[in-house]
């Protein structure tokens, strides 16, 4: 898949997926992943904090490896190193992680980039610097992420659905909320708790389909 396949299937497809060991009920990143993409995710991002970077190199590269066999994009979180590394198609930083010039600098390929944002402000120069998508939380309360801003304000959600570049949406979001931020206008949803931490993953992926589909008929 090219960059603009990734591109189109972060815009398309609702349900992006974050991993993380430390939420997953004991199962590792590579159980996880099978189980996501085995019950049709498409989006993965690996999100690991706890790992060396040996570890996160060789369990990234499986998993990265896997995407690109079911059509499915992966995403590295954070690490342009790991991101070379393990030749990920599409990298996620935050306002504290390199910018977007130095990331498609390091990466001396095409690469897809996504932006982490809260307020307009940041939207604005994530666009302007070249961004592919933005992630727009925490919509809600969180406990998956300790350095957490305030929830996301009307204002800046209102300014979201305006943009020309993809928007997903990340932060407590579990089956009552996608409903609310559907409603509101949003069509892409990273969750991390309610995914990796779900007792059966492939049944809670059905649930948030079926969920989805309700709303797709209501519109
Ligand atoms: C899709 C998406 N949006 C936002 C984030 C958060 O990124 P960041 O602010 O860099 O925080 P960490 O995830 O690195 O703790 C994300 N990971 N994905
Ligand atoms: C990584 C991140 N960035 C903003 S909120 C958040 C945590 C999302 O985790 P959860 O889906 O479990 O609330
Ligand atoms: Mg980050």
């Amino acid at each position: 898949m090219k960059h603009d396949d990734h591109v189109h299937q972060i815009r398309t497809e609702p349900i992006y997926a974050i991993l993380g060991e430390t939420f997953s009920r004991g199962r590792t990143n590579r159980q996880v992943a099978k189980a996501l993409l085995g019950a049709g995710v498409r989006i993965i991002q690996y999100r690991e904090k706890e790992k060396s970077w040996q570890e996160k190199y060789e369990e990234a590269r499986d998993i990265c490896q896997w995407c690109n066999e079911y059509g499915a994009t992966f995403i590295m979180n954070d690490s342009i190193d790991l991101a070379i590394a393990c030749e990920a198609p599409v990298i996620h930083v935050g306002q504290d992680d390199a910018p977007v010039a130095w990331v498609r600098r390091l990466a001396q390929r095409d690469i897809v980039v996504g932006v982490s944002t809260h307020t307009i402000a940041e939207m604005k120069k994530a666009v302007r610097d070249g961004a592919d998508y933005v992630g727009l939380g925490p919509m809600y309360q969180t406990t998956s992420k300790m350095d957490v801003h305030d929830i996301v304000a009307d204002v800046d959600k209102a300014y979201a659905l305006t943009l020309p570049i993809p928007v997903v949406t990340i932060g407590g979001i579990d089956l009552i909320h996608i409903r609310q931020l559907y409603t509101e206008g949003f069509r892409s949803f990273a969750m991390i708790s309610a995914l990796v931490g779900a007792t059966d993953i492939v049944e809670q992926i059905g649930a948030f389909r079926q969920v989805l589909q309700e709303k797709i008929d209501e519109c």
